[in-house]
């Protein structure tokens, strides 16, 4: 039995981050989860704080794994003023929607911070959908932040005929992002009409069709370029992504009130890092409690898809372009973004006959 304690971890870390940035530390054996919250100061070097607190836990007694996530919330993008038109009340006029041919239904996966772990919940669940056998493409919206590319591994640009961008088929999914298109070593500060103008094309300009699903990676928050991409597509439905702390708080709840308003229908609230799955034991301990998601579900009157555990191998998988559904199809992770998938198919009425 180990005598770590929480206050010990945290000391430990006191010489690498300041306290107020630790939002939750779980002890599981020698196994030991920290989540790392900055708010909107994510510091520059983020990779390299990780690194240096994954380090001074490694160090101490008793310890055997560490894994450290962080969940801080970029600042959103500053709308330049006069960069976007904006309408009678200080929001953006609506676009027409798009309805892209040969695709069934556009999904939007949302959050009201970023970090929460949008992005791989969207490329896993994509492949979970894949793997009900629906065609799936899925499209990186996130301008500011594109992780499309790293998470699927690829590589190579895309190319043109007939005057369309060619998808990447990757994972047996078919894949854009900005991110292929633009140099992503260059800082992205677009002015409101360009990143309009970039999402329309990557919604009608790229050939999708024919697919069951698209699924949509938003940039994210809930501001006016979030709610004007929003209104872009002819939406089926959002899926919200968020934390447990989040959901008690009010991110998730800002963005269920973003689609509600344009009444595009809310199929559910994913919990990711609801819990910890020790690697040695198989262990599951919950983070913030159980059941709490759920119940803020309800509250808020959304379907609970579900929970995805905080996991090392999630990451790595991530950080390697293999998401864990391809490299781990049988794990317990993996599991949990297919019984996603099946609510998500099920609420489209999607999974062919
Ligand atoms: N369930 C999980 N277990 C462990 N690590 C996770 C999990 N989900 C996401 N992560 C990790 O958390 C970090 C943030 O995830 P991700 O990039 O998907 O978030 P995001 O909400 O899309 O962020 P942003 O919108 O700011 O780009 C990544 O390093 C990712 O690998």
């Amino acid at each position: 039995m180990s005598d770590l304690s929480e206050s010990a971890i945290r000391s430990a870390l006191s010489d690498v981050i300041r306290g107020d940035a630790i939002s939750a530390i779980v002890i599981d054996d020698g196994s030991v989860g920290i989540v790392l919250d900055f708010g909107s100061d994510k510091p520059a070097d983020a990779g390299a704080v990780r690194a240096r607190a994954e380090a001074a836990v490694k160090g101490m007694p008793g310890v055997s794994s560490v894994n450290v996530v962080m969940t801080a919330a970029k600042a959103p993008p500053a709308m330049p003023s006069g960069g976007m038109k904006l309408g009678a009340h200080g929001t953006p006029p609506p676009p027409k929607p798009t309805t892209i041919p040969g695709v069934r239904h556009v999904v939007a996966v949302a959050s009201g911070k970023g970090g929460v772990g949008k992005s791989t919940t969207s490329v896993n669940l994509a492949l979970a959908l894949r793997d009900l056998g629906l065609s799936v493409g899925i499209l990186d919206a996130d301008i500011f932040g594109p992780s499309l590319p790293m998470l699927l591994g690829i590589n190579e640009k895309p190319s043109l005929k007939d005057g369309m961008i060619q998808p990447i088929l990757s994972h047996g999914v078919k894949a854009m992002s900005i991110g292929l298109l633009i140099d992503i070593d260059q800082p992205v500060v677009w002015r409101g009409p360009r990143v309009m103008g970039a999402t329309q094309q990557l919604l009608k300009e790229v050939a999708w069709g024919p697919l069951d699903v698209l699924i949509v990676d938003m940039p994210p928050g809930t501001g006016d370029v979030q709610l004007t991409m929003v209104q872009q597509a002819t939406l089926s439905g959002a899926v919200i992504v968020s934390t447990p702390q989040d959901l008690a708080l009010i991110d998730a709840r800002k963005g269920l009130a973003m689609f509600r308003k344009v009444n595009v229908p809310i199929l559910g609230i994913v919990e990711n890092m609801s819990s910890y799955l020790c690697p040695a034991c198989g262990h599951e301990a919950h983070i913030f409690g159980h059941g709490g998601a759920a119940e803020a579900a309800s509250e808020l009157d959304a379907p609970f898809l579900g929970g995805i555990p905080l996991d090392m191998k999630i990451r790595l998988s991530a950080d390697e372009g293999n998401p864990i559904v391809e490299s781990a199809p049988d794990s317990p992770e993996a599991a949990a973004y297919r019984r996603i998938a099946k609510a998500v198919a099920a609420s489209l009425n999607a999974v062919p006959a």
